[in-house]
C-alpha cells in the first residue's frame, strides 16, 4: 500500500472524527442550538465538525464602552445612558431612573426613541441592547407618579401613551434588539422586553403584568404579542391574574431565550451579540422582517417589501431602469434571466 499524504491522513482524521461524533448522545430538543449544546458540555471541542472547527468560539472580553452624552440636537440624556463599544457594532442604551425600578415617564420614552433613532442610522451598529441601570428592574413600566387623565405626563400639560410610538420603532428596526433583564420587568418593561428580538434574562428576574391592578393595560403589542409567545391561555393567565413570574417559570413559557447567573448577564449577553454579528447583516435584516410580517399585517409586509427593494436596488437589473432613465432612453432588461 503506498504511503498516505498529510492532506490523506488529515481527511481520514476529520471523517473519523466526526463519526464519533455521531456517536455522542443526543442532546433534548430544549438545548437544541448547536451553540447551546457546545456551551452545555463545556467544551467546544467536543464537537468536532467542520461547522464548529470554522466558526468557532467568539471572544469573551467586556467591551469598552464609549459614553454618547446628548441627542443629536445637543440635549444631554437625563433619563437613559446611551454608549457604544468601542471598535465592536454593538449600542447599549439602558434605563437610568433605578430609584423609580426605572419606571417610564414621557422624557424617558423620548430619550430612548432618540437613542434607538441613532443606533439605526449608525451603519456602525449592528446589534442593540436595552437594559436597566442596576440590578433590581429592568422597567417597571410606566410611571404612576405622573399618569393623569389622558396618558403620562411629565414636563408638559397634556399626557402621552409615546411607549407604543417606542414598541413600534423596536419592532420595526432592522437591527436585532436584545433586552438584557435583571430584576423586576413588569408593567410596560414587561411589554418592552417582549418587543425586543430576545431577553437574555438574569436568574433574579421577574417578570408579569401589574397593569389591571393599577387601573391600566396594553391592548397592543401587550396582548398580541404576548399570547404569541406564550399561547392564549398563558397570556390570558398573565393579564387576568397578574401575577408575577421568575426567570426560570419565564424560560420554560417561552417568554425569555436564556436565564443566566447575575453576574455572568452582561457577558452572556455580548456573547450573543458577538454570534449575531458574525452572521450575514442583510440575511438577520430580512429574517427580523419576514418573522414580524405575518403578525404585523400590511406594516409587516411593507418592512419585508421595502428589503426586497432595497436588495435590488443593488442589482444591475435595477440599476438599468434608473440609468436609462437619467440618460433619456429606454431601458433594456432582455438581458436579465426570468428565473423559473
Ligand atoms: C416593580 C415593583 C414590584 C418593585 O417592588 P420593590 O418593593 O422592589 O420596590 P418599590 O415598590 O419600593 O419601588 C421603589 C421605588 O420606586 C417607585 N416605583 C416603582 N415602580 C414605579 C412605577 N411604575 N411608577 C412610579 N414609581 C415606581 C416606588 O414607588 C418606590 O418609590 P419610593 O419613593 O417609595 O421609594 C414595584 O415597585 C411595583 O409594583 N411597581 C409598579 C409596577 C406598575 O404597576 N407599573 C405600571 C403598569 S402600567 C404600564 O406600565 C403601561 C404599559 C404600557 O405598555 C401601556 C401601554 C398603553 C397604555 C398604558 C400602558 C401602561 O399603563
Amino acid at each position: 500500500m503506498s504511503r498516505m499524504s498529510e492532506k490523506d491522513l488529515n481527511t481520514m482524521r476529520r471523517r473519523m472524527a466526526s463519526v464519533a461524533n455521531h456517536l455522542l448522545p443526543a442532546f433534548s430538543s430544549s438545548s437544541s442550538s448547536a451553540q447551546h449544546v457546545v456551551s452545555s458540555i463545556g467544551c467546544s471541542s467536543s464537537i468536532n465538525d467542520t461547522y464548529h472547527r470554522v466558526h468557532g468560539e467568539v471572544p469573551t472580553h467586556a467591551p469598552h464602552w464609549r459614553l454618547i452624552p446628548c441627542d443629536e440636537n445637543g440635549k444631554d440624556f437625563t433619563d437613559i445612558i446611551y454608549e457604544k463599544a468601542v471598535a465592536e457594532p454593538i449600542a447599549k442604551i439602558t434605563i437610568n431612573r433605578p430609584d423609580r425600578r426605572n419606571a417610564l415617564r414621557p422624557n424617558t420614552i423620548k430619550e430612548l426613541i432618540r437613542a434607538f433613532n441613532d443606533a439605526r442610522d449608525d451603519g456602525s451598529v449592528g446589534v442593540i441592547i436595552l437594559t436597566g441601570k442596576g440590578t433590581k428592574a429592568f422597567s417597571s413600566g410606566g410611571d404612576q407618579a405622573v399618569r393623569s387623565k389622558h396618558g403620562y405626563a411629565d414636563f408638559e400639560s397634556f399626557g402621552r401613551l409615546n411607549v407604543l410610538d417606542l414598541q413600534v420603532q423596536i419592532r420595526r428596526l432592522p437591527k436585532p434588539v436584545i433586552a438584557m433583564v435583571a430584576g423586576y420587568a413588569v408593567g410596560g418593561g414587561h411589554i418592552l422586553h417582549m418587543v425586543c428580538d430576545l431577553t437574555i434574562a438574569a436568574d433574579n428576574a421577574i417578570f408579569g403584568h401589574s397593569g389591571p391592578k393599577v387601573g391600566s393595560f396594553d391592548a397592543g403589542y401587550g396582548s398580541s404579542i404576548m399570547s404569541r409567545l406564550v399561547g392564549p391561555k398563558k397570556a390570558r393567565e398573565m393579564w387576568f391574574l397578574t401575577r408575577f413570574y421568575t426567570a426560570s417559570e419565564a424560560e420554560k413559557m417561552g417568554l425569555v431565550n436564556t436565564v443566566v447567573p447575575l453576574d455572568k448577564l452582561e457577558t452572556e449577553t455580548i456573547k450573543w451579540c458577538r454570534e449575531i454579528l458574525r452572521n450575514s447583516p442583510t440575511a438577520i435584516r430580512v429574517l427580523k422582517s419576514a418573522l414580524n410580517a405575518v403578525d404585523d399585517g400590511h406594516a409587516g409586509l411593507q418592512g419585508l417589501g421595502g428589503d426586497a427593494t432595497l436588495l435590488f436596488y443593488g442589482t444591475e437589473e435595477g440599476s438599468e431602469g434608473k440609468n436609462a432613465y437619467n440618460e433619456r432612453r429606454r431601458p433594456d432588461f432582455s438581458k436579465f434571466p426570468r428565473l423559473p
